[in-house]
């Protein structure tokens, strides 16, 4: 609310060059634990049942705090986006942000959601709960039963909603960047509004050199968050190249090249597509003309 240009397109990229950093060491929190397969089945918590929710300990977990950050105000800023529905209203009036994006009601967090908890989820916890199921078989505990479940479903839970609000704030800010990138260029894009161009439009935002830059400083990154530094300040351990890191380097890059980036891509595009909803056509021309 204070920034002199909101749209500056250098100022968002910080931002999302900022949250890299969030992401990985919400990934790194996560990945202290094991799977933990059971807090993503929906129905497999019988207390939960007994309170009525029909939901998956995550999902639980979800609406719990999202009901409070609810009353907090926290969604009617426009860098904020829920994951559950039917939540409460705010207990203080919404704050008077200045109108930076056009109207719309884009929410991707459902497909955040399933595509973490099946394919990301296992793939970062992979190194502990191998490790749990070698301790477990150490105590005589032998097949499913000593894979994946460590019994932490609260402090895995709760590092699993920091990750799926980073991950959430980072795709969504795709609106940003798109309005940013309309405003210097209205008349590029308006005819493949109009014409609903999508590869056109993919086209027009995709910057394969900021990508290509992006990945690896994050690989950078996700090296240097992953290495144990000794205490006494030895020679740092090469942990990550042993696969005993912190975090598995490749997931984290993968995760971005494979996923975040693309839909971030498709936030962009679908906020383009929605873009001159409602303008006459005087003011779309008026637009082109700038
Ligand atoms: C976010 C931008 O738009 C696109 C998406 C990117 C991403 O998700 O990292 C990077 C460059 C562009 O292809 C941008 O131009 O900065």
């Amino acid at each position: 609310m204070t920034e002199e240009d909101p749209l500056s397109l250098d100022r968002i990229r910080n931002i999302l060059v900022r949250l890299e950093d969030t992401i990985i060491f919400n990934v790194i929190e996560r990945a202290q634990f094991a799977q933990n397969p059971r807090i993503y089945e929906r129905g497999a918590f019988s207390e939960l049942k007994e309170l009525g929710f029909e939901g998956s300990w995550l999902q639980w977990f979800l609406k719990e705090t999202e009901s409070f950050h609810a009353k907090a105000r926290r969604y009617t800023s426009p860098d904020e986006y829920p994951f559950s529905s039917g939540l409460p209203k705010p207990v203080l009036a919404p704050l008077d942000f200045p109108k930076i994006l056009y109207p719309n009601d884009i929410n991707v967090n459902p497909s955040i959601l399933s595509f973490y908890t099946r394919f990301f989820v296992p793939r970062i916890t992979r190194h502990k709960s191998l490790s749990l199921a070698a301790f477990k078989r150490s105590k005589g505990i032998i097949g499913d039963a000593e894979y994946d479940d460590d019994g932490n479903y609260g402090s895995a839970a709760t590092m699993d909603i920091e990750a799926l609000q980073s991950i959430s704030k980072r795709v969504h800010y795709g609106k940003f960047v798109s309005e940013s990138k309309f405003q210097a260029h209205p008349g590029d894009f308006i005819p493949h509004i109009l014409n609903r161009n999508i590869p056109a439009l993919e086209a027009l935002i995709t910057k394969p050199e900021v990508e290509r830059k992006l990945l690896q400083r994050l690989r950078k990154k996700a090296i240097t968050y992953a290495q144990d530094f000794a205490p006494s300040g030895d020679t740092i351990t090469d942990s990550h190249l042993n696969g005993s890191g912190k975090v598995d380097v490749d997931g984290v890059v993968e995760l971005y090249e494979n996923y975040i980036i693309p839909l971030t891509k498709e936030v962009e595009v679908e906020y383009l597509l929605h873009r001159l909803d409602g303008l006459s056509e005087e003011e779309i021309d008026e637009l082109a003309k700038r």
